[in-house]
C-alpha cells in the first residue's frame, strides 16, 4: 500500500504538490490522473525518495522508501524512459540493474521476454523507438518482481497493439495482488486501464474513487443542444423524464435521453434545432469539469504545451 499524508512539495514560490493525501491499494490498477504540470511526476519522485517532501509524508508498505534496502525488489518504477545510456544494449542495461539490486540473473531474460524485447536484447538502446524504450523501462520496473509498481505515463509512445499489451500486463500485475500505480494526463488512456482513479489538479486532490463512480459524475454530460426555442425544448424533454440545464452561452444540455430521441421529439413538435451534439464520454467530461482551471498549461500549445 502507498499512503500519502498531507504531502507537499514547493519549488521556490511554485507549490508543485499541495497537502496531498491518498491511499493506493493492492489488487487493483490505480490511475493517477491530472493535467500537465499537476504534480504527478513530483509525487511519484517523492514516493521513491528521489525528492524530499517540503512537508507531509509518504510511505510504501508503512515505511519511507529511502529507508528500504534493495529498492528494486520492493518498488519497481518507470519514471523517464529516455533515461537510459544509449550506448548500452537492453541486456547490458538490465544486467547492470540486476547486479546492483541483488536480483537473480535469470530475471533479465524473463523480463525481456515479458515485454517483448527478447529479440532486440543485444541492440543498442540508442536505436530504440520511444515505444521500445517504454518497454525497456517497464522491464526494469519488473526486474525485482516487486509488490509495488509505479509507471509514469507508460502508454506514451506505444502503438495500439502496445497499449493493449500494457493494459493486459497491468491487469495481471494487479490480479497478482500487487500495488499498480499508473500516471497519465489523458482520461481516455485511463478509461480502459484503471479500476480506481486518483485525480489531481495543481497539486491538490480532486477525486479518489472507483472508475465507475467517477464516470457517474460525468453522466450529467448529456447532449448539447442549441435551439432558438429553449422553453419548448425544455417542456418536451422534461415530459420524457429527461433533464435540461442551460449553460452560460445559452447551450441547452439534455441528460437522460440520447441525441436521436431529442431530434425525434423536436421534429415531431416542430421545434427548430441548430445543433445536437452528444458530449464525450462521461469520464472525459467529469475530468474536464473537475480539473477546469487546474491545468497549468493551456491554450495555444494544447495539452502538449510542455514536453517532457
Ligand atoms: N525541479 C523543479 N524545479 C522547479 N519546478 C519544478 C521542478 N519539478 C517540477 N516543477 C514544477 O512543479 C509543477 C508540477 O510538475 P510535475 O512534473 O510534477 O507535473 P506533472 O503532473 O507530472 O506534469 P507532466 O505530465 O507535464 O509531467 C510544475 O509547475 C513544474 O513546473
Amino acid at each position: 500500500m502507498i499512503e500519502a499524508l498531507e504531502l507537499t512539495k514547493r519549488y521556490g514560490r511554485v507549490t508543485a504538490v499541495d497537502a496531498l493525501s491518498f491511499t493506493v491499494r493492492p489488487g487493483v490498477v490505480t490511475g493517477f490522473l491530472g493535467p500537465n504540470g499537476a504534480g504527478k511526476t513530483t509525487t511519484l519522485r517523492m514516493i521513491l525518495g528521489l525528492n524530499e517532501p517540503t512537508a507531509g509524508i509518504v510511505t510504501v508498505g508503512g515505511r519511507r522508501f529511502r529507508d528500504r534496502p534493495r529498492g528494486l525488489r520492493h518498488v519497481g518504477a518507470l519514471l523517464d524512459a529516455a533515461d537510459v545510456h544509449g550506448g548500452r544494449s537492453a541486456l547490458a542495461h538490465l544486467s547492470a540493474l540486476a547486479r546492483g539490486n541483488a536480483v537473480p540473473r535469470r530475471r533479465v531474460a524473463e523480463v525481456l521476454e515479458e515485454v517483448g524485447l527478447a529479440g532486440a536484447a543485444r541492440r543498442r538502446v540508442g536505436g530504440f523507438s520511444l515505444g521500445m524504450r517504454q518497454r525497456l523501462g517497464i522491464a526494469a520496473a519488473l526486474l525485482g518482481d516487486p509488490p509495488v509498481l509505479m509507471f509514469d505515463e507508460p502508454l506514451n509512445g506505444l502503438d495500439p497493439e502496445g497499449v493493449r499489451w500494457l493494459r493486459g500486463l497491468l491487469r495481471r500485475l494487479a490480479a497478482e495482488g500487487r500495488v499498480v500505480f499508473v500516471s497519465s494526463h489523458m482520461m481516455s488512456e485511463m478509461e480502459h486501464t484503471a479500476d480506481h482513479l486518483i485525480v489531481i489538479g495543481r497539486g491538490r486532490l480532486v477525486a479518489s474513487e472507483p472508475l465507475e463512480e467517477f464516470a457517474a459524475r460525468g453522466a450529467r454530460a448529456g447532449v448539447a443542444v442549441r435551439t432558438p426555442d429553449p422553453a419548448a425544448l425544455a417542456a418536451l424533454v422534461t415530459a420524457e423524464g429527461a433533464e435540461l440545464r442551460r449553460e452560460d452561452d445559452g447551450t441547452c444540455v439534455v441528460s437522460g435521453i440520447g441525441a436521436a430521441r431529442i431530434a425525434e421529439l423536436a421534429f415531431e413538435h416542430r421545434v427548430m434545432l441548430h445543433e445536437v451534439t452528444p458530449r464525450g464520454s462521461g469520464l472525459e467530461q467529469a475530468f474536464m469539469e473537475l480539473t477546469a482551471g487546474e491545468a497549468e498549461f493551456r491554450g495555444a500549445g494544447g495539452e502538449e504545451g510542455r514536453s517532457r
